[in-house]
């Protein structure tokens, strides 16, 4: 049974918990505590429009899900290192974990009780006391091309201008067409767009999960084939961290996580962690999974698209991070000592 929220904020303190049965996404009914929300319920998220737009997102499953009206809920803008740097590729300023480390403190200063992430931009070890605990169910993970000048990638014009500060991206653009010149484009998605409109670029590379949850589909001329364009880990997937010996929060998070994601989350993480050794090299990952069955894909290249060595490897969903292990290692070995280091 589900109290609701006016009648459970009385008189209930936040530490009280019961077990009950919830009601999981595709019907199926699980036991957990019962989320007593006498307290607000504090969302830490970066404050770009992507960013917020996957907090409204995660609020609005966890009000379906616990009955909860938006005023339960507080939205906490923090601005990270990451969001300060414009001027160089992020890889070079520090990598990932700039675009986390003020939240994750906020989280563990017990200012914010759960954050929302593009689970692309997560650094794969995360501080002790915080893990990814909720996955919400991905999007579409491909990469899409927007170009006013040509349909596809193959059918740009000779010595085209492609936009993308990604490494993956202008290795896999190289690595298909070496004719083409590969500028630094950063900012926002809106800047993106507009610098594209205005003409600076002949075409650019983004992710089309992105683009969906801002209503933005209608700019994307053609979405790029997985095969050739492998997504980055963790594309198009919202993770959620939170502290781990938070059992409300835990409990909060239950009914909207997926367990499919969670599982390719897990390899293509376990995966990229045995290569992050250099974040300056262009990688590939995606996990797929058909009922307990996971298949993972994974590649590398140089930077300048003259080198590839790819895996594949399946097997039980159960097994995700050892598959997603055990493939970085077979891939480490294949691409040989000198690859990642240079
Ligand atoms: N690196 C920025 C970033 N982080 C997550 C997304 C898109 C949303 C997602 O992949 O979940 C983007 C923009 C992009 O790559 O086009």
């Amino acid at each position: 049974m589900l109290l609701h929220w006016p009648l459970q904020a009385k008189g209930l303190s936040s530490t009280e918990q019961k077990v009950v049965t919830f009601l999981g996404p595709s019907g199926s009914e699980f036991l957990g505590i019962e989320f007593l929300a006498s307290k607000l319920i504090r969302i830490g998220t970066r404050g770009s429009a992507l960013a917020l737009a996957q907090a409204h997102e995660t609020r609005s499953r966890l009000m379906a899900a616990h009955d909860l009206p938006e005023e339960a809920f507080e939205i906490v803008v923090i601005k990270t290192s990451g969001d300060q740097i414009q001027d160089r590729p992020l890889s070079e300023a520090g990598g990932k974990g700039l675009f986390t480390k003020e939240i994750e403190e906020a989280m563990l200063d017990g200012r914010i009780d759960l954050a929302v992430h593009s689970s692309k931009d997560m650094p794969t070890v995360l501080p002790d006391g915080l893990g990814l605990t909720a996955f919400l169910p991905r999007e579409d993970v491909r990469d899409a091309f927007l170009s006013p000048k040509a349909r596809t990638l193959t059918e740009l014009p000779h010595g085209a201008v492609v936009g993308s500060s990604s490494l993956r991206r202008q290795a896999m653009i190289k690595r298909l067409r070496p004719d083409i010149e590969v500028v630094m484009y950063r900012g926002n998605l809106q800047t993106r767009l507009k610098k594209l409109e205005e003409g600076q670029v002949d075409a650019t590379l983004l992710a089309y999960a992105g683009l969906r949850r801002l209503g933005l589909e209608e700019h994307v001329t053609s979405l790029l084939d997985t095969d050739d364009f492998l997504p980055a880990v963790g594309q198009g997937a919202i993770g959620i961290e939170s502290r781990l010996d938070d059992a409300e929060t835990l409990a909060l998070l239950a009914p909207i996580h997926d367990a499919d994601t969670q599982f390719r989350l897990d390899a293509e993480r376990a995966f990229l962690a045995v290569l992050d050794g250099s974040c300056r090299t262009p990688i590939g990952g995606l996990a797929t999974v058909e009922g307990d069955k996971l298949h993972f894909r994974g590649k590398i290249l140089k930077p300048d698209g003259s080198e590839v060595h790819e895996i594949s490897r399946e097997g039980f969903t159960s097994d995700a991070l050892l598959i997603g292990r055990e493939a970085g290692l077979a891939l480490k070995d294949l691409a040989g000592p000198n690859f990642l280091a240079g």
